[in-house]
C-alpha cells in the first residue's frame, strides 16, 4: 500500500489555485493513485455548514477564528485523516496556513492563539506526541492582489472575504509570506501572475522535484 500524501494549495483569492486542483488529481490518478480532493474550510456536512457561516455572518475575528478551527476538527478526523490511513493522496484546497494568513494577517488576530488553536486541532494518534498534522506541500500560489481582483471580477459572487479591498489581501499576502519563511521546507512558491499553463507546469514541477510522480 502507498503512504498517504498530503498537499495544500494557497494563495490570496483569485490567484488562481482551484484552477489546479482537479488536474494535479488527475496526473497522480494516472500514476495510480487514490486521491481525494477535498476544501476549507469544509470537506464534510458539519465543516460546509460552518463554511456557510465563516463566510456570510458577520462575526468578530476571535469567532471567525474558532469555526475555521472547527470546521478543520471536523475535517480532520471525517475525511483527510481516514484518507491519509488508506494511504490517499489527499489535495486540500487551503488548510491552516490560511488562518494564518486571513485571520492572523488580514484581521490581525492574536498568532499566539491560532498557533495553540492549531497544536490542539492537528495534533493526531496517528503521529508520535507533540507532532502535528501538516501538508508535505503546500503549493502555495503567489499573485498580487490587483491581478487577483481582476481574476475575480465578474467571475462570481464576492463573499465576506473576497469583498474585502486590497489592502486587506496586502496583510494576508504578508502573512503568507511570514509562514512560508518559518516552514520554508513544506512551500513551494508558484508566480501566479502567469498564463495558466506556465502556472501548471510550476505545479507539476514541485511535485515531481519531490520525487511523487515521474
Ligand atoms: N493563470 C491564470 N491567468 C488568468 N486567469 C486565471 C488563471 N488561473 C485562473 N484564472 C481565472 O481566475 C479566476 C479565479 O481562479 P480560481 O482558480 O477560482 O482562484 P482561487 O481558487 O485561487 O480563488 C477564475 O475565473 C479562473 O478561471
Ligand atoms: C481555510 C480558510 C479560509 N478562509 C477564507 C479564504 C477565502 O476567502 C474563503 C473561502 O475560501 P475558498 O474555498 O478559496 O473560496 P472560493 O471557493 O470562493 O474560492 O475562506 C479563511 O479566512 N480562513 C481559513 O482558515
Amino acid at each position: 500500500m502507498s503512504q498517504g500524501l498530503f498537499i495544500s494549495f494557497e494563495g490570496i483569492d483569485g490567484a488562481g489555485k482551484s484552477t489546479h486542483v482537479e488536474g494535479l488529481a488527475q496526473a497522480f490518478r494516472a500514476a495510480g493513485r487514490n486521491v481525494t480532493v477535498t476544501r476549507e474550510p469544509g470537506g464534510t456536512p458539519l465543516a460546509e455548514q460552518l463554511r456557510a457561516l465563516a463566510l456570510n455572518a458577520p462575526m468578530d475575528p476571535l469567532t471567525e477564528a474558532l469555526l475555521m478551527f472547527a470546521a478543520r476538527r471536523d475535517h480532520l478526523g471525517q475525511v483527510i485523516e481516514p484518507a491519509l490511513a488508506r494511504g490517499d493522496v489527499v489535495l486540500c484546497d487551503r488548510f491552516t496556513d490560511a488562518t494564518f494568513a486571513y485571520q492572523g494577517g488580514g484581521r490581525g488576530f492574536d498568532l499566539a492563539v491560532l498557533s495553540q488553536l492549531e497544536r490542539w486541532v492537528q495534533s493526531t494518534p496517528a503521529l508520535p506526541a507533540g507532532t502535528l498534522r501538516q501538508p508535505a506541500l503546500t503549493l502555495w500560489f503567489e499573485v498580487a492582489p490587483e491581478v487577483a481582483a481582476q481574476r475575480l471580477a465578474g467571475a462570481r459572487a464576492p463573499d465576506r472575504f473576497e469583498s474585502q479591498p486590497a489592502e486587506f489581501f496586502r496583510r494576508v499576502l504578508r502573512g503568507y509570506e511570514a509562514r512560508a519563511q518559518a516552514e520554508a521546507g513544506r512551500f513551494a512558491r508558484i508566480d501566479a501572475d502567469r498564463p495558466r499553463e506556465q502556472v501548471w507546469d510550476q505545479v507539476i514541477l514541485a511535485v515531481r522535484s519531490r520525487g511523487w510522480l515521474a
